[in-house]
């Protein structure tokens, strides 16, 4: 017996995705492209008849941005709403703010790709006064330690049980639950959902603003595979991600 559906949507093009900077916890806006692609997803969701009931963010505004625009758009702005640091972008250490190509050129194609998509290395961390740490930062008043730098593992640590304690509840109750999130923290999500090797989710890129569908079971296993509501589009998008850094990937302008 299916339960709830849950739709994974990573936020819309960023300023820095556009300027090719390591972005993680630093709070960048959208361009107007990413406006336009978080317009688009919130035609598909009506468009597939995927009406959230409850939306969860990131506490960053790229994410909530693009969630408020997809809403509107669907007519959903009113649904309630939770937001939790654990959705968060993966720390990107003293990384953040580096344009990625120079650091690839910098540190070399295996160093860079280690930092970017290995399951357990971590960035160097940030100093605690860097211009882009989140050490003094009012919304992680809270956090009993404030991350320097994460890898990919130490996401699934912090977002899984959130997943499973805290969105399963919703999903368990046969709501349609939207996740607006990051492209680190949403490959957390889907390594676990679709029980991807640390070794192979290395090879899993998430594009900008594209709706992934999940029906789960009632253990909240997908039943199938995620989809993309814009197939052509996400294939795209990810190739984009997964150039970043590379002359050829150096994202477009936008208009
Ligand atoms: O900079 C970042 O925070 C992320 C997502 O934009 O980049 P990457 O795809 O290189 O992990």
């Amino acid at each position: 017996m299916a339960t709830g559906t849950l739709i994974l949507m990573r936020h819309g093009e960023s300023t820095w995705n556009e300027s090719n900077q390591f972005t993680g916890w630093v709070d960048v806006a959208l361009t107007d492209k990413g406006r336009a692609e978080a317009k688009r997803a919130g035609e598909l969701l009506v468009e597939h008849d995927l009406l959230p009931d409850v939306l969860y963010t990131s506490l960053l505004r790229r994410a909530i941005s693009t969630a408020q625009i997809a809403l509107d758009a669907a007519d959903r702005h009113w649904i309630p709403v939770t937001r939790d640091w654990r959705l968060n972008e993966r720390h990107y250490g003293a990384l953040q703010g580096l344009d990625k190509a120079a650091t690839k050129e910098k540190y070399g194609d295996e160093q860079f790709m280690l930092w970017r998509r290995s399951y357990d290395t971590p960035p160097p961390p940030i100093e605690k006064d860097a211009e882009y740490s989140q050490s003094d930062d009012p919304r992680y008043a809270d956090l009993a330690e404030v991350p320097l730098t994460e890898c990919l593992k130490d996401v699934v640590a912090r977002m899984i049980p959130y997943f499973t304690e805290t969105i399963a509840a919703d999903l368990r109750a046969g709501k349609t639950v939207l996740v607006a999130a990051h492209g680190n923290s949403l490959r957390a999500l889907v390594k676990y959902l679709e029980d991807i090797s640390d070794a192979d989710i290395a090879g899993l890129n998430i594009p900008t603003g594209n709706p992934l569908r999940y029906d789960l079971d009632e253990d909240l296993k997908p039943v199938r595979k995620g989809e993309y509501l814009d197939p052509e589009a996400a294939a795209a998008g990810a190739a984009a991600v997964a150039a970043q850094g590379s002359a050829a990937g150096a994202a477009p302008k936008s208009q």
